[in-house]
C-alpha cells in the first residue's frame, strides 16, 4: 500500500467527499446514515483510512447530532470559511463556529471558490491561517484550469498556488495541512487524470513542500487528488506514491459509491 509504506511517516489514507451544495439538512443526515451502515456492515476499520464529508454549512448541526449521538468515527468539515474572525461580513462563517460546531477539518480555495467568487491567493492565504488559529485543519485546494494544462504550464502554475497559500505557515502547521490536487478540467466532467498525472503533481507538490519547510515536513504533509473519482478508478490513483487520499464531489453523494471508494483497499487485492 503505498500511502502506508512512506518510510517514518505513515500518511494515513484521507478519503474526503465534497457535497458542495447539494444535500438540505434532512437528506444529509440520510446520506451520512446510509454511508455509515454501510461502512459498518463492511467492518470498515478507520483507523486505517481516514473519512471525512463537506457538507453544506446549514447541515452542520445536524451532522454534528448524529455523529455524536450515533458515536460516528466520520470527520466532518465547512466547504469554506472567513479570513475574519467576527464581525460585518454578512454570509461569511467564522472558523470559529466551524471548530464549535465539532468540524475537523475545512475546505480552503476549492477551484469553485477561486473562479466563482474571485478568490485570490492572499484571500486563501489569510483562510488558511484563520483556520488554524481557530483548530480547525485546512484542506487547501490547488489545480489548473484547461488551457493552463494544454499549455504544458500546470506544475508551475499548481506550485505557484501552492507558494502562495502556504505563506508564512509554521512547520507543524505545514504538516498538518491537507493540500488537494485539483484539476479544473477533471471536476465533475467525467475526465479523469491518469494515476500517473496525479502522481506527477503530487510529487512536484511535495517536493516544493520539502524546499519551503524540509523533508520531515513535507513527508506528513497528506495530499489528495480530486476530479471525477468514482470506485472504479480510486485504488489505480490512491495506488500512486505521493497521492494520499482523494477529494471526492459527484460520487460522494451515493453513500454505496462514496464507501466504495472508502475501501479502496479490497479493490486492490481483487483487481
Ligand atoms: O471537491 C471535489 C472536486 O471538485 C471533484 O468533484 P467531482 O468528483 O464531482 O469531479
Amino acid at each position: 500500500m503505498t500511502t502506508s509504506t512512506n518510510g517514518a511517516y505513515d500518511r494515513k489514507p484521507f478519503i474526503a467527499g465534497n457535497w458542495k451544495m447539494n444535500m438540505d439538512h434532512v437528506q444529509g443526515i440520510t446520506l451520512l446514515q446510509k454511508l455509515a451502515w454501510t461502512l459498518s456492515d463492511a467492518k470498515h476499520d478507520y483507523s486505517r483510512v481516514e473519512v471525512a464529508v463537506f457538507p453544506p454549512f446549514t447541515d452542520l448541526r445536524g451532522v454534528q447530532t448524529l455523529v455524536q449521538g450515533d458515536d460516528l468515527e466520520v470527520a466532518y468539515g465547512g466547504q469554506d470559511l472567513s479570513q475574519f474572525d467576527s464581525g460585518a461580513y454578512t454570509g461569511d462563517i467564522s472558523g470559529q463556529f466551524l471548530n464549535k460546531l465539532g468540524c475537523k477539518y475545512v475546505l480552503v480555495g476549492h477551484s469553485e471558490r477561486r473562479t466563482i467568487h474571485n478568490e485570490s491567493d492572499e484571500v486563501l492565504n489569510a483562510k488558511v491561517k484563520a483556520a488554524f488559529k481557530h483548530g480547525v485543519t485546512p484542506v487547501l485546494c490547488v489545480g489548473e484550469g484547461l488551457e493552463i494544462r494544454q499549455a504544458g504550464t500546470h506544475v508551475n502554475h499548481t506550485l505557484e498556488q501552492l507558494r502562495a497559500g502556504v505563506a508564512g505557515l509554521t512547520d507543524e502547521q505545514a504538516a498538518e495541512l491537507v493540500v488537494a490536487y485539483e484539476p479544473v478540467w477533471a471536476i465533475g466532467t467525467g475526465e479523469v487524470a491518469g494515476p500517473e498525472d496525479a502522481q506527477e503533481m503530487c510529487a512536484a507538490i511535495r517536493a516544493e513542500l520539502e524546499s519551503l519547510f524540509g523533508a520531515d515536513v513535507a513527508a506528513k504533509t497528506r495530499l489528495l487528488y480530486g476530479g471525477s473519482v468514482k470506485a472504479n478508478n480510486a485504488a489505480a490513483i490512491l495506488k500512486e506514491r505521493d497521492v494520499d487520499g482523494v477529494l471526492v464531489g459527484g460520487g460522494s453523494l451515493d453513500p454505496a459509491e462514496f464507501a466504495n471508494i472508502v475501501r479502496f483497499e479490497s479493490h486492490l487485492v481483487t483487481d
